[in-house]
């Protein structure tokens, strides 16, 4: 049990902080982690500058099966290919930052966040292993809206299995360590008929 308040006061509320013990990584689960906070589903989405970007393989242009948003002090980010348009950071993503490194005592610069709009959303396998994001990243990913699966699976080693996580609402996963280096990580689709939910992982830019 860790106990803790987003907002300094005591308190006997606590969340359940959920550690998983895995070979190369270090990843931690707070259900509920939003759990007081006032930031809510729908004016979180209405907050967020959300664009349809595309990806370009082997020389075809695809939609990507998410809509997504870049939010950082003046950093720019790319990943596989797409850049990213940048904005200025709002005061619901604020208030969520600061709450999530108050906790951590992280300091992020950046947050990528995704809005999966019904089941046929994904994404599919990757590490959050960027270059711009230096050795053994911190990666803390907020969900807000439908729960959806979330799946590891280590990269080199296959004796290790797989890793599945349901991401519930108002959840927070810290990814730290050497996770990106040894995993790769996926949002699941489902056939599911699913209501919207939004991701974003806030990230720490360093070059
Ligand atoms: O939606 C999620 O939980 C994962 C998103 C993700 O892996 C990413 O944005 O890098
Ligand atoms: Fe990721």
């Amino acid at each position: 049990m860790n106990q803790f308040d987003l907002f300094g006061e005591s308190t006997q509320e606590t969340s359940d902080e959920v550690v998983y013990n895995l070979k190369d990584a270090k990843i931690i689960y707070y259900p509920n982690f939003f759990g007081r906070t006032k930031v809510d589903f729908e004016a979180l989405k209405n907050s967020l500058n959300l664009r349809q970007d595309q990806i370009t393989l082997y020389g075809k242009t695809h939609d990507i099966p998410r809509l997504q948003a870049w939010y950082s002090n003046d950093m720019e980010y790319s990943y596989s290919g797409i850049k990213l348009l940048r904005n200025d950071w709002n005061k619901e993503l604020k208030t969520i930052k600061d709450e999530i490194e108050a906790i951590t005592g992280e300091s992020f610069n950046g947050c990528l966040c995704n809005l999966y709009r019904d089941g046929r959303d994904y994404a599919s396998w990757h590490s959050d292993d960027e270059e711009s994001l230096g050795r053994n990243p911190v990666i803390a990913s907020a969900s807000f809206g439908e729960t959806r699966k979330f799946v590891l699976k280590h990269r080199f080693d296959k004796s290790c299995e797989k890793v599945e996580i349901e991401l519930e609402d108002r959840s927070l996963l810290i990814m730290k360590g050497a996770t990106q280096h040894y995993w790769k990580h996926q949002l699941n689709k489902t056939a599911r008929k699913v209501g919207p939910r939004i991701n974003l992982t806030f990230r720490r830019i360093i070059r």
